[in-house]
């Protein structure tokens, strides 16, 4: 059922693009437990990729063999043409920054001090420089302070740079999640259920912050349930099924292959429903219509598909 379809306008990069990440054969097992099993993904500059599956699949396993969480059984994981080290923070001092399924904000920060925590791969202060706040000091947090700000209003929180994160609605902490992920300056972004928990209107305006991030420049992988969100947002879709790439593909490719249907669905009975099940829900609504039950289950003479068959003719 997992067998790896690779469509033609999956791998080819769009004109002049090229490949921010390249992952290359990640398997990852847990004990006996395969993962993730040989997967191949490349997003390309500019682009919006989607990772679908259902439930267990494996797509939180492989973001975190991606941002160096996991270090993979086998394979390789590489950001603009170099292997990256299996270590989160060189990861992200690389360029891949990511967001999480549940929310890690610092809940007794504020808002501002969020966004400056992810900005910390940036400065190159040092720790006497910081002791000290000498002059190079308080220039670079000036500077962290700006840009801080300037991500503030590009998700439109900049009024509540002051309060504590824990006091932000459910949708601002998700939107602040994304600012602290960007304050990295990351080429790539990496999204896990941005979405889970939102209503309709947040959920669309998640879709627009996605949009404008990748016009800013920073190409974007997204985990994401809902099916909607995804096709409306995607270049590309990638459906991982137990730990293999099954599809991957323009929406229209992967939402009409029957393979994903299935995997999402289960697999369909063979053939068309039979005509005896057919028969015994039409005996039973007659029965229902004969008269109360006796004893025994059956209704007035109804009692079986066959009998009612029978009384047909
Ligand atoms: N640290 C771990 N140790 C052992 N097994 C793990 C570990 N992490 C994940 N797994 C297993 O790997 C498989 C894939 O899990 P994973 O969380 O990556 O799936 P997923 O596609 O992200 O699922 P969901 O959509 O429900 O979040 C599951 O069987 C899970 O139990």
């Amino acid at each position: 059922m997992t067998t790896t379809t690779t469509q033609q306008d999956a791998t080819t990069p769009p004109a002049g693009r090229k490949a921010v990440l390249d992952a290359s054969g990640v398997t990852m097992r847990f004990g006996g437990l395969t993962a993730i099993k040989d997967v191949d993904l490349q997003v390309h500059t500019g682009e919006i990729l989607g990772l679908i599956g259902p439930n267990g699949a494996g797509k939180t396993t492989f973001f975190n063999c991606l941002t160096g969480l996991y270090v993979p059984t086998e394979g390789t994981v590489s950001y603009k043409g170099t292997v990256l080290p299996h270590r989160s923070h060189l990861v992200t001092q690389a360029g891949i920054a990511r967001t999480f399924q549940n929310i890690r904000l610092f809940a007794n920060m504020t808002v501002l001090e969020n966004v400056l925590v992810g900005r910390h791969t940036r400065t190159s202060e040092g720790l006497f420089s910081a002791l000290l706040r000498g002059p190079g000091f308080r220039r670079a947090e000036q500077e962290s302070e700006d840009r801080a700000m300037e991500l503030l209003g590009f998700i439109g929180l900049q009024d509540k740079r002051e309060h504590l994160a824990r006091n932000l609605p459910y949708g601002d902490q998700r939107k602040l999640e994304i600012a602290r992920a960007l304050a990295s300056e990351p080429g790539l972004l990496l999204l896990d259920e941005p979405t889970a928990g939102m209503t309709a209107g947040e959920t669309t305006a998640t879709r627009e912050l996605v949009l404008a991030i990748r016009e800013e420049g920073t190409a974007v992988l997204v985990i994401e349930h809902d099916m909607r969100f995804i096709f409306n947002l995607c270049d590309r879709v990638a459906v991982l099924v137990q730990g293999e790439k099954l599809v991957e593909g323009s929406p229209e490719t992967v939402q009409n292959d029957e393979r994903v249907v299935a995997a999402y669905l289960g697999t369909p009975f063979e053939g068309e429903p039979g005509e005896a099940e057919a028969a015994e829900v039409q005996a039973a609504e007659r029965a229902h219509e004969t008269g109360p039950l006796k004893a025994g289950g059956t209704a007035g003479t109804a009692g079986t598909a066959a009998e009612a068959e029978g009384d047909e003719h």
